[in-house]
């Protein structure tokens, strides 16, 4: 497959961008090249617009190096017949993982603690932290019940949370989790709300002013979706008023832009978009495109289909 042209418009994971170059003819640039560009290879996060499609007339499959895809240009792809793969089921522990770890992180206040061991203030003051929050327990609210929502709500389970959850479906699998026909009952119903739904025009700024304030003042807000989930500048002056308690973010409006006021904050825990963010999720994710490419190439059942 050497002499199958495959784009990379940007840098990726050395593992992948590796074992690229060492099965197929790897072309970073699609200008000069865009008659031979059979295959493309892209992130869920800088996606793949109508323009990125059009400029290759040859492009026969589109790898999707993550799973959402809200920046990928579907319309086009499926006029032209090009096929499109994702990495699914590869990052869902990773990214409920992540979930928890801001779930905890913000009830327990681990970033203050561990600064304020660090600064020696613990010595300092001889005192101890100011008490924090319990987690165990508490009821988890989840918007969006597919596979990294039920990863997060299996955690959760194992804390002894009880957990509900609003979806497009009832998931009569999941009969011991209560549904809530809309996103504010959901919210108003829960001290944790975890966004684990994908992003499409319908869930775009789901999370509100009304959802924010039905969480409530000691609810906290849990985004390891998508970052235009939730309206940015209603979070900020709901968690600057005390309207809401917190917010532990992987994903933000315009990252890697994020709103400045949150910097300011003590109730929030920011993180760079690392739910997937490991090594042994990012080689298993490579792994993937790398068996979609071939497949297509060799005329086999693609693995992770999306269209
Ligand atoms: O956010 C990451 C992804 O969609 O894979």
């Amino acid at each position: 497959m050497e002499s199958i042209g495959v784009l990379l418009p940007y840098p990726t994971f050395p593992y992948l961008e590796h074992q690229l170059q060492s099965r197929f003819n790897l072309l970073r640039a699609s200008t000069k090249h865009a008659a031979s560009i059979r295959a493309a290879v892209v992130n869920a996060v800088d996606g793949a617009d109508a323009n990125f499609i059009h400029a290759l007339p040859m492009l026969e499959i589109l790898c999707i190096y993550g799973v959402g895809l809200d920046k990928i240009d579907l319309r086009s792809c499926a006029e032209r017949g090009i096929r499109v793969t994702n990495t699914p089921d590869v990052i869902t522990d990773e990214t409920a993982d992540v979930a928890m770890a801001l779930i905890i992180s913000l009830l327990r206040r681990i970033c203050q603690c561990d600064l304020y061991v660090r600064s020696g203030n613990w010595k300092r003051q001889g005192s101890s932290y100011p008490l924090t929050t319990k987690f165990s327990g508490k009821t988890v609210g989840i918007l969006g019940l597919g596979r990294i929502g039920k990863a997060v709500a299996k955690r959760a389970e194992a804390f002894n949370c009880k957990i509900c959850y609003h979806s497009r479906i009832v998931k009569t699998e999941c009969g011991s989790y209560k549904y809530y026909p809309s996103v504010v009952e959901l919210a108003s119903n829960c001290d944790i709300l975890v966004v684990a739904c994908s992003l499409t025009v319908e869930t775009h700024h789901i999370i509100n002013r009304e959802v924010m304030n039905a969480l409530g003042p000691k609810g906290v807000l849990i985004n390891v979706g998508r970052g235009k989930h939730v309206d940015e500048a209603e979070l900020v002056s709901a968690l600057i008023e005390g309207r809401l308690g917190g917010a532990g973010l992987d994903v933000f409006h315009d990252e890697p832009d994020v709103s400045q006021e949150l910097f300011g904050l003590d109730n929030v825990v920011l993180l760079p978009h690392v739910g997937s963010a490991t090594v042994e999720t990012r080689t298993a994710m490579a792994d993937l495109v790398l068996a979609n490419l071939e497949a297509h190439f060799l005329a086999k059942p693609l693995v992770t289909l999306v269209l």
